[in-house]
C-alpha cells in the first residue's frame, strides 16, 4: 500500500459531501489500494453537525480511511492537498434565480484559490461542484497563480451522466452500454448535450446512438432540454438540490482524472477554455476529454455542424457574461 494521500472536501457537512465522503473513503476515486486522509471543511456554525459525520466516517470501519480531519480553517484544510473537491457553496432553491447564486457564492472561491495557491501541493488537481461552477472555477484558478490552470476544472460530469441515462432509456439499454456523450459549456440550462458523437453497445455491435435512436428531432429537441432542465426539475420534485447523482458524478469525475479514461472513451469537464471548437478563450467550458497519467486532453477534431455551433455560441456567450459579472462582484 502507498502512503497516504490527502483529500479536502468543502462544505463537508452538507447534503452532496453526506454521500460523496463514503464514496471516497471506500476507494471509488483513488482506487482500492489508495489510503487517504479526509479534510472536512465547513463554516463555524456547521462544526457541530460536521462532528456527526465524522463519527458516521468512524463508524464505518474503512479501511482504506487513514484520518479525518473536521475544520472550519481553510489553512488546516488545504494544507498538502493533492486533491480538493470544492462543494461547499449555497445551492439554488425554487424562486431563486442562477445570478443570486453567482453574488452568494463566487466569493467563496476567490479565498479558496488564494488558500490553494499558499498551502495546497503544486499539483493539487481541483473539481469545482458549487454553482455557478464554471465560473467559480475560473475565479479560483485566477486566485491562485502559482497553480498550473489545468489543475482546476468544473463539474459537468453530472449532465454527461443524465445525457447517458436518458439516451439508454429511449433505445432500452443498460446506461454503461452508452459513451461518449458531450455536454459542451456551462453547468446550467444553456449547455449543450450532444448525442452526435455518442456510441451505444447493442448485443455484440457498436452502433451511433443517433442510429440506435432513429429520432433526430428528439435527439435535437426533447433530448436537450431533458438535460438542460434535469437541475431544476429534481429541485421542484425534491425540494432540495440534486445530491446523491452530484456526488456520484464528482467521484466519476475525479476518479477518471487520477486514473485515466477507458481506450476510445471520452468523458466531459469545465477546463479553461484554449478556444477550441470556437469557445471563447478565458472562461471555464465544458468540453470532450481524454485523461492519461493525470493530464487531461480536449479531443480534436469532432464535426461540428450548424445547429451545434448555434448552440455552442449560445453556452460561451452566457459564460463571457457571467465571467464579467463575477469579477464586478470581487471587485465591488
Ligand atoms: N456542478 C453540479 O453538477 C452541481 C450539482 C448539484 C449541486 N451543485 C452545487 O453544489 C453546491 C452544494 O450543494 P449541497 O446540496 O451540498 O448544498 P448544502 O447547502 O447542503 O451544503 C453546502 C455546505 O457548504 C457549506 N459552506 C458554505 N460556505 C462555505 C465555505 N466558505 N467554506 C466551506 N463550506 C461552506 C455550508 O455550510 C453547507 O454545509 C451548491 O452550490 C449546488 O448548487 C452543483
Ligand atoms: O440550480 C440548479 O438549477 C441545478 C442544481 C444542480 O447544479 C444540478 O444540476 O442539479
Amino acid at each position: 500500500m502507498s502512503e497516504p494521500i490527502k483529500v479536502v472536501v468543502t462544505g463537508a457537512a452538507g447534503q452532496i459531501a453526506y454521500s460523496l465522503l463514503y464514496m471516497i473513503a471506500k476507494g471509488d476515486v483513488f482506487g482500492p489500494n489508495q489510503p487517504l486522509i479526509l479534510y472536512l471543511l465547513d463554516i463555524p456554525p456547521m462544526m457541530g453537525v460536521l462532528e456527526g459525520v465524522v463519527m458516521e466516517l468512524a463508524d464505518c470501519a474503512i479501511p482504506l480511511l487513514h484520518g479525518v480531519i473536521p475544520t472550519d480553517d481553510p489553512v488546516v484544510a488545504f494544507t498538502d492537498v493533492s486533491a480538493a473537491f470544492l462543494v461547499g457553496a449555497m445551492p439554488r432553491k425554487q424562486g431563486m434565480e442562477r445570478k443570486d447564486l453567482l453574488s452568494a457564492n463566487v466569493k467563496i472561491f476567490k479565498v479558496q484559490g488564494e488558500a490553494l495557491d499558499k498551502y495546497a501541493r503544486k499539483d493539487v488537481k481541483v473539481l469545482v461542484v458549487g454553482n455557478p461552477a464554471n465560473t467559480n472555477a475560473l475565479i479560483c484558478s485566477k486566485y491562485a497563480p502559482s497553480i498550473p490552470r489545468e489543475n482546476f476544472t468544473a463539474m459537468t460530469r453530472l449532465d454527461q451522466n443524465r445525457a447517458q441515462a436518458q439516451i439508454a432509456a429511449k433505445i432500452g439499454v443498460p446506461v454503461g452500454n452508452v459513451n461518449n456523450l458531450i455536454i459542451w459549456g456551462n453547468h446550467s440550462s444553456t449547455q449543450f448535450p450532444d448525442a452526435s458523437h455518442a456510441v451505444v453497445q447493442i448485443d455484440s455491435k457498436q452502433l451511433k446512438a443517433t442510429e440506435a435512436v432513429k429520432d433526430d428531432n428528439w435527439i435535437r429537441s426533447t433530448f436537450v432540454e431533458t438535460v438542460q432542465k434535469r437541475g431544476a426539475t429534481v429541485i421542484a420534485a425534491r425540494k432540495m438540490s440534486s445530491a446523491m447523482s452530484a456526488a456520484k458524478a464528482a467521484s466519476d469525475h475525479m476518479r477518471d482524472w487520477f486514473l485515466g479514461t477507458a481506450p476510445g472513451h471520452f468523458v466531459s469537464m469545465g477546463v479553461v477554455s484554449d478556444g477550441s471548437y470556437g469557445a471563447p478563450k478565458d472562461v471555464v467550458f465544458s468540453f470532450p476529454v481524454t485523461i492519461k497519467n493525470g493530464k487531461w486532453e480536449i479531443v480534436q477534431g469532432l464535426p461540428i455542424d450548424d445547429f451545434a455551433t448555434k448552440m455552442l455560441n449560445i453556452t460561451g456567450k452566457e459564460l463571457e457574461e457571467e465571467r464579467l459579472e463575477a469579477i464586478a462582484i470581487i471587485e465591488a
